[in-house]
Protein backbone atom coordinates (compact mmCIF):
# COMPACT_ATOMS: atom_id res chain seq x y z
CA UNK A 1 0.00 0.00 0.00
CA UNK A 2 2.81 2.63 1.05
CA UNK A 3 4.43 1.70 -1.93
CA UNK A 4 1.25 3.03 -4.38
CA UNK A 5 1.48 6.22 -2.00
CA UNK A 6 4.74 7.06 -3.09
CA UNK A 7 4.32 6.10 -6.84
CA UNK A 8 2.60 9.29 -7.85
CA UNK A 9 5.25 11.32 -6.41
CA UNK A 10 8.07 9.71 -8.44
CA UNK A 11 5.57 9.92 -11.61
CA UNK A 12 4.47 13.47 -11.42
CA UNK A 13 8.16 14.97 -11.70
CA UNK A 14 8.71 12.93 -14.63
CA UNK A 15 5.47 13.47 -15.91
CA UNK A 16 6.52 17.36 -15.79
CA UNK A 17 9.78 17.03 -17.26
CA UNK A 18 8.47 15.22 -20.10
CA UNK A 19 5.95 17.24 -20.54
CA UNK A 20 7.84 20.98 -20.32
CA UNK A 21 10.24 18.99 -23.34
CA UNK A 22 7.17 17.68 -25.24
CA UNK A 23 6.08 21.56 -25.28
CA UNK A 24 9.28 22.31 -26.37
CA UNK A 25 9.70 20.20 -29.49
CA UNK A 26 6.01 20.25 -30.05
CA UNK A 27 6.76 24.23 -30.16
CA UNK A 28 9.89 24.22 -31.89
CA UNK A 29 7.91 21.83 -34.67
CA UNK A 30 4.62 24.00 -34.89
CA UNK A 31 6.84 26.90 -35.65
CA UNK A 32 8.87 25.69 -38.60
CA UNK A 33 5.82 23.79 -39.80
CA UNK A 34 3.61 26.85 -39.49
CA UNK A 35 5.98 29.42 -40.82
CA UNK A 36 6.70 26.68 -43.98
CA UNK A 37 2.89 27.09 -44.47
CA UNK A 38 2.44 30.33 -44.20
CA UNK A 39 5.52 31.32 -46.62
CA UNK A 40 3.32 28.54 -49.10
CA UNK A 41 0.64 30.51 -48.96
CA UNK A 42 2.29 33.85 -49.16
CA UNK A 43 4.43 33.11 -52.47
CA UNK A 44 1.48 33.40 -55.03
CA UNK A 45 0.54 36.27 -52.95
CA UNK A 46 3.85 38.44 -53.33
CA UNK A 47 4.33 36.72 -56.91
CA UNK A 48 0.56 38.96 -57.89
CA UNK A 49 1.95 42.10 -55.96
CA UNK A 50 5.44 42.42 -57.63
CA UNK A 51 5.39 39.71 -60.22
CA UNK A 52 9.04 38.14 -58.26
CA UNK A 53 11.72 39.60 -56.22
CA UNK A 54 10.81 42.76 -54.94
CA UNK A 55 11.48 44.76 -51.34
CA UNK A 56 8.31 45.60 -51.15
CA UNK A 57 6.88 41.73 -51.06
CA UNK A 58 8.47 42.56 -47.10
CA UNK A 59 5.19 44.26 -46.38
CA UNK A 60 3.03 41.42 -47.55
CA UNK A 61 5.42 38.72 -45.43
CA UNK A 62 5.07 41.12 -42.62
CA UNK A 63 1.59 41.14 -42.24
CA UNK A 64 1.26 37.39 -42.68
CA UNK A 65 3.51 36.69 -39.61
CA UNK A 66 2.58 39.40 -37.27
CA UNK A 67 0.07 36.98 -35.13
CA UNK A 68 2.34 34.09 -35.16
CA UNK A 69 4.01 35.02 -31.75
CA UNK A 70 0.42 34.62 -30.27
CA UNK A 71 0.60 31.24 -31.31
CA UNK A 72 3.92 30.66 -29.25
CA UNK A 73 2.62 32.69 -26.45
CA UNK A 74 5.09 35.40 -26.62
CA UNK A 75 4.52 39.02 -26.49
CA UNK A 76 6.81 42.36 -27.35
CA UNK A 77 7.28 45.34 -25.83
CA UNK A 78 8.92 47.74 -28.51
CA UNK A 79 10.48 50.98 -27.67
CA UNK A 80 11.96 53.56 -29.25
CA UNK A 81 9.68 53.81 -32.44
CA UNK A 82 10.64 57.38 -32.82
CA UNK A 83 14.12 56.25 -33.72
CA UNK A 84 13.17 54.31 -36.53
CA UNK A 85 11.44 57.82 -38.58
CA UNK A 86 14.29 58.40 -40.36
CA UNK A 87 13.84 59.19 -44.10
CA UNK A 88 15.83 57.20 -46.50
CA UNK A 89 17.67 54.33 -46.45
CA UNK A 90 19.75 52.88 -42.98
CA UNK A 91 21.06 49.98 -41.70
CA UNK A 92 19.26 48.40 -38.83
CA UNK A 93 21.80 46.30 -36.32
CA UNK A 94 20.50 43.80 -33.86
CA UNK A 95 21.48 40.75 -31.51
CA UNK A 96 20.68 37.43 -33.05
CA UNK A 97 19.68 34.51 -30.45
CA UNK A 98 17.37 32.11 -32.52
CA UNK A 99 15.10 31.74 -35.68
CA UNK A 100 12.33 33.09 -32.94
CA UNK A 101 14.11 36.47 -34.18
CA UNK A 102 12.09 36.57 -37.24
CA UNK A 103 9.08 36.83 -35.53
CA UNK A 104 10.69 40.76 -33.91
CA UNK A 105 11.74 41.58 -36.67
CA UNK A 106 8.66 41.43 -38.37
CA UNK A 107 7.09 43.27 -35.14
CA UNK A 108 9.06 46.61 -36.43
CA UNK A 109 10.52 46.17 -39.86
CA UNK A 110 10.13 49.68 -41.44
CA UNK A 111 8.82 49.74 -45.32
CA UNK A 112 11.34 48.83 -47.88
CA UNK A 113 13.49 47.34 -45.19
CA UNK A 114 15.13 43.75 -46.42
CA UNK A 115 17.93 41.70 -44.50
CA UNK A 116 21.18 40.32 -44.89
CA UNK A 117 21.63 36.07 -44.33
CA UNK A 118 23.26 33.19 -44.79
CA UNK A 119 23.16 31.62 -48.31
CA UNK A 120 22.18 28.22 -46.92
CA UNK A 121 18.62 29.68 -45.95
CA UNK A 122 18.23 29.84 -49.59
CA UNK A 123 17.45 26.04 -49.28
CA UNK A 124 15.16 26.18 -46.86
CA UNK A 125 12.39 25.31 -49.00
CA UNK A 126 9.18 27.57 -49.34
CA UNK A 127 10.83 29.95 -46.17
CA UNK A 128 13.64 30.00 -48.39
CA UNK A 129 11.62 30.94 -51.76
CA UNK A 130 9.80 33.84 -49.33
CA UNK A 131 12.99 35.24 -48.46
CA UNK A 132 13.89 35.82 -52.15
CA UNK A 133 10.72 37.35 -53.07
CA UNK A 134 11.85 39.50 -49.85
CA UNK A 135 14.89 40.87 -51.51
CA UNK A 136 16.67 39.05 -48.80
CA UNK A 137 20.50 39.47 -49.56
CA UNK A 138 22.68 36.19 -49.15
CA UNK A 139 26.02 35.97 -48.37
CA UNK A 140 28.30 33.12 -48.28
CA UNK A 141 30.32 33.61 -44.82
CA UNK A 142 32.85 30.87 -45.43
CA UNK A 143 33.79 33.39 -48.28
CA UNK A 144 35.05 36.75 -46.67
CA UNK A 145 35.93 38.49 -50.36
CA UNK A 146 32.62 37.00 -51.90
CA UNK A 147 30.49 38.22 -48.59
CA UNK A 148 32.41 41.98 -49.12
CA UNK A 149 31.55 42.19 -52.92
CA UNK A 150 27.94 41.07 -52.28
CA UNK A 151 27.85 43.50 -49.40
CA UNK A 152 29.50 46.67 -51.81
CA UNK A 153 26.47 45.88 -54.21
CA UNK A 154 24.07 46.04 -51.72
CA UNK A 155 25.56 49.71 -50.73
CA UNK A 156 25.03 50.52 -54.25
CA UNK A 157 21.19 49.07 -54.43
CA UNK A 158 20.74 50.55 -50.88
CA UNK A 159 21.52 54.21 -52.79
CA UNK A 160 20.17 53.32 -56.18
CA UNK A 161 16.57 51.72 -55.02
CA UNK A 162 16.06 53.36 -52.02
CA UNK A 163 16.14 50.27 -49.81
CA UNK A 164 17.18 49.69 -45.73
CA UNK A 165 18.87 46.46 -44.51
CA UNK A 166 18.85 44.75 -41.48
CA UNK A 167 22.20 42.72 -40.55
CA UNK A 168 22.83 40.82 -37.69
CA UNK A 169 26.56 41.92 -36.86
CA UNK A 170 27.03 38.73 -34.42
CA UNK A 171 27.36 36.34 -37.54
CA UNK A 172 25.45 33.75 -36.03
CA UNK A 173 23.01 32.96 -33.42
CA UNK A 174 24.11 33.34 -29.93
CA UNK A 175 22.50 32.05 -26.46
CA UNK A 176 25.02 32.92 -23.95
CA UNK A 177 23.76 35.61 -22.78
CA UNK A 178 25.77 38.21 -24.05
CA UNK A 179 26.65 39.23 -27.29
CA UNK A 180 28.78 38.18 -29.60
CA UNK A 181 32.07 40.24 -30.60
CA UNK A 182 30.65 42.08 -33.88
CA UNK A 183 31.52 41.48 -37.58
CA UNK A 184 32.84 44.25 -39.51
CA UNK A 185 30.41 44.07 -42.61
CA UNK A 186 27.20 45.89 -41.62
CA UNK A 187 29.58 48.93 -40.65
CA UNK A 188 31.32 48.76 -44.05
CA UNK A 189 27.59 48.99 -45.97
CA UNK A 190 26.84 51.64 -43.64
CA UNK A 191 29.67 53.75 -43.98
CA UNK A 192 30.32 52.70 -48.02
CA UNK A 193 26.68 54.15 -48.27
CA UNK A 194 27.06 56.88 -46.05
CA UNK A 195 24.05 56.20 -44.26
CA UNK A 196 23.16 56.33 -40.35
CA UNK A 197 22.81 52.91 -38.20
CA UNK A 198 19.93 52.29 -36.20
CA UNK A 199 20.84 49.38 -33.71
CA UNK A 200 18.00 47.72 -31.80
CA UNK A 201 18.27 45.24 -28.83
CA UNK A 202 16.56 42.06 -28.15
CA UNK A 203 16.29 41.04 -24.67
CA UNK A 204 17.57 37.64 -23.62
CA UNK A 205 15.42 35.20 -24.33
CA UNK A 206 16.73 33.09 -21.65
CA UNK A 207 13.54 33.40 -19.20
CA UNK A 208 11.43 31.29 -21.19
CA UNK A 209 13.44 29.62 -24.24
CA UNK A 210 16.28 27.53 -23.42
CA UNK A 211 17.66 25.49 -26.17
CA UNK A 212 19.82 23.12 -24.42
CA UNK A 213 17.36 22.51 -21.11
CA UNK A 214 14.65 22.28 -23.57
CA UNK A 215 12.04 24.82 -22.72
CA UNK A 216 10.07 26.76 -24.61
CA UNK A 217 7.61 28.47 -22.25
CA UNK A 218 5.51 31.78 -22.75
CA UNK A 219 7.27 35.04 -22.69
CA UNK A 220 7.77 38.45 -23.15
CA UNK A 221 10.66 39.74 -25.50
CA UNK A 222 11.80 43.46 -24.52
CA UNK A 223 12.96 44.94 -28.22
CA UNK A 224 14.58 48.92 -27.55
CA UNK A 225 15.06 50.76 -30.93
CA UNK A 226 18.09 52.61 -30.12
CA UNK A 227 19.02 56.23 -31.74
CA UNK A 228 20.71 55.88 -34.80
CA UNK A 229 24.55 56.54 -35.56
CA UNK A 230 25.12 58.91 -38.42
CA UNK A 231 28.37 57.71 -40.54
CA UNK A 232 28.35 60.71 -43.14
CA UNK A 233 31.74 61.45 -43.76
CA UNK A 234 33.28 58.38 -42.16
CA UNK A 235 35.68 56.38 -44.29
CA UNK A 236 36.72 52.63 -43.53
CA UNK A 237 39.20 54.36 -41.32
CA UNK A 238 36.69 54.46 -38.96
CA UNK A 239 34.63 50.89 -38.86
CA UNK A 240 36.36 49.97 -36.24
CA UNK A 241 35.53 52.80 -33.98
CA UNK A 242 32.07 52.55 -34.99
CA UNK A 243 31.65 49.07 -34.98
CA UNK A 244 32.84 49.68 -31.00
CA UNK A 245 30.72 51.91 -30.46
CA UNK A 246 27.48 50.39 -31.59
CA UNK A 247 28.77 46.95 -29.87
CA UNK A 248 29.10 49.46 -26.60
CA UNK A 249 25.56 50.89 -26.85
CA UNK A 250 23.94 47.80 -27.81
CA UNK A 251 25.90 45.91 -24.92
CA UNK A 252 24.59 48.14 -22.28
CA UNK A 253 20.68 48.08 -23.39
CA UNK A 254 21.45 44.13 -23.70
CA UNK A 255 22.05 44.10 -20.00
CA UNK A 256 19.76 46.94 -19.36
CA UNK A 257 16.55 44.94 -20.68
CA UNK A 258 17.71 41.46 -19.45
CA UNK A 259 18.11 42.88 -16.39
CA UNK A 260 15.47 40.83 -14.55
CA UNK A 261 16.10 37.51 -16.22
CA UNK A 262 19.24 34.70 -14.94
CA UNK A 263 22.62 34.93 -16.73
CA UNK A 264 22.68 31.33 -16.40
CA UNK A 265 26.29 31.42 -17.92
CA UNK A 266 28.11 34.61 -17.16
CA UNK A 267 28.81 37.37 -19.33
CA UNK A 268 31.06 36.46 -22.42
CA UNK A 269 34.37 38.27 -22.42
CA UNK A 270 35.85 39.74 -25.08
C1 LIG B 1 5.12 34.48 -44.47
C2 LIG B 1 6.17 33.49 -44.54
C3 LIG B 1 7.00 33.28 -43.36
C4 LIG B 1 8.37 33.14 -43.77
C5 LIG B 1 9.28 33.31 -42.67
C6 LIG B 1 10.53 33.97 -43.03
C7 LIG B 1 10.27 35.27 -43.56
C8 LIG B 1 11.08 36.18 -43.84
C9 LIG B 1 12.38 36.12 -43.48
C10 LIG B 1 12.86 37.46 -43.22
C11 LIG B 1 13.82 37.48 -42.14
C12 LIG B 1 15.01 36.71 -42.40
C13 LIG B 1 15.89 36.77 -41.26
C14 LIG B 1 17.13 36.16 -41.63
C15 LIG B 1 17.99 35.97 -40.50
C16 LIG B 1 19.22 35.37 -40.94
C17 LIG B 1 20.33 35.77 -40.10
C18 LIG B 1 21.61 35.29 -40.59
O1 LIG B 1 21.73 34.57 -41.54
S1 LIG B 1 22.94 35.81 -39.66
C19 LIG B 1 24.29 35.24 -40.56
C20 LIG B 1 24.59 36.01 -41.76
N1 LIG B 1 24.86 37.39 -41.53
C21 LIG B 1 26.06 37.88 -41.35
O2 LIG B 1 27.03 37.15 -41.32
C22 LIG B 1 26.18 39.36 -41.28
C23 LIG B 1 27.29 39.79 -40.43
N2 LIG B 1 28.61 39.39 -40.97
C24 LIG B 1 29.48 40.25 -41.52
O3 LIG B 1 29.10 41.37 -41.69
C25 LIG B 1 30.90 39.80 -41.81
O4 LIG B 1 31.73 40.89 -41.59
C26 LIG B 1 31.18 39.24 -43.22
C27 LIG B 1 30.31 38.01 -43.46
C28 LIG B 1 30.88 40.28 -44.29
C29 LIG B 1 32.67 38.81 -43.29
O5 LIG B 1 32.92 37.86 -42.33
P1 LIG B 1 34.33 37.65 -41.59
O6 LIG B 1 35.40 37.52 -42.58
O7 LIG B 1 34.16 36.53 -40.63
O8 LIG B 1 34.31 39.01 -40.80
P2 LIG B 1 35.19 40.21 -40.34
O9 LIG B 1 36.20 39.77 -39.34
O10 LIG B 1 34.18 41.19 -39.92
O11 LIG B 1 35.92 40.77 -41.64
C30 LIG B 1 37.22 40.39 -42.08
C31 LIG B 1 37.93 41.60 -42.68
O12 LIG B 1 37.19 42.08 -43.80
C32 LIG B 1 36.80 43.45 -43.59
N3 LIG B 1 35.44 43.61 -44.16
C33 LIG B 1 34.29 43.01 -43.75
N4 LIG B 1 33.28 43.40 -44.53
C34 LIG B 1 33.76 44.27 -45.42
C35 LIG B 1 33.16 45.03 -46.47
N5 LIG B 1 31.84 44.95 -46.73
N6 LIG B 1 33.97 45.82 -47.18
C36 LIG B 1 35.27 45.93 -46.91
N7 LIG B 1 35.91 45.23 -45.93
C37 LIG B 1 35.16 44.43 -45.20
C38 LIG B 1 36.84 43.67 -42.10
O13 LIG B 1 37.07 45.02 -41.78
C39 LIG B 1 37.98 42.77 -41.68
O14 LIG B 1 39.20 43.41 -41.90
P3 LIG B 1 40.02 44.09 -40.67
O15 LIG B 1 41.28 44.52 -41.32
O16 LIG B 1 40.15 43.06 -39.63
O17 LIG B 1 39.18 45.25 -40.21
C1 LIG C 1 13.37 21.66 -47.07
C2 LIG C 1 14.26 22.29 -46.04
C3 LIG C 1 13.59 22.48 -44.72
C4 LIG C 1 14.34 23.46 -43.83
C5 LIG C 1 13.47 23.92 -42.74
C6 LIG C 1 13.93 25.23 -42.14
C7 LIG C 1 12.84 26.18 -42.22
C8 LIG C 1 12.89 27.26 -41.17
C9 LIG C 1 11.49 27.55 -40.92
C10 LIG C 1 10.98 28.44 -40.13
C11 LIG C 1 11.72 29.46 -39.43
C12 LIG C 1 11.42 30.75 -40.07
C13 LIG C 1 12.45 31.73 -39.84
C14 LIG C 1 13.50 31.64 -40.85
C15 LIG C 1 14.56 32.63 -40.69
C16 LIG C 1 15.52 32.34 -39.60
C17 LIG C 1 16.88 32.13 -40.06
C18 LIG C 1 17.88 31.98 -38.99
O1 LIG C 1 17.74 32.32 -37.84
O2 LIG C 1 18.99 31.46 -39.46
C19 LIG C 1 20.00 31.15 -38.56
C20 LIG C 1 21.22 31.97 -38.89
O3 LIG C 1 20.92 33.27 -38.74
C21 LIG C 1 22.43 31.67 -38.03
O4 LIG C 1 22.71 30.39 -38.26
P1 LIG C 1 23.96 29.66 -37.59
O5 LIG C 1 23.57 29.41 -36.14
O6 LIG C 1 25.12 30.60 -37.69
O7 LIG C 1 24.12 28.44 -38.43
Amino acid sequence: MDVLWVMPLLVLPLLMWTSSTFVFYFKKFFYVAWMMLLALVTIPLCILKSGGRDVENMRVIRLMVRHVKYLLGLRFEVSGWEHLQTEGPYVIISNHQSSLDVLGLMEILPDRCSTIAKKELIYAGTVGLICWLGGIIFINRKKTSDAKSVMADAAKAMLDDQIRLWVFPEGTRNQRGDLLPFKKGAFHLAVQAQVPIVPVVFSSYSNFYLRKEKQFKSGTIRLKILPKIETKGMTSEDVTSLCDKSFNVMRSAFLEISDSVTQSNGPLRH
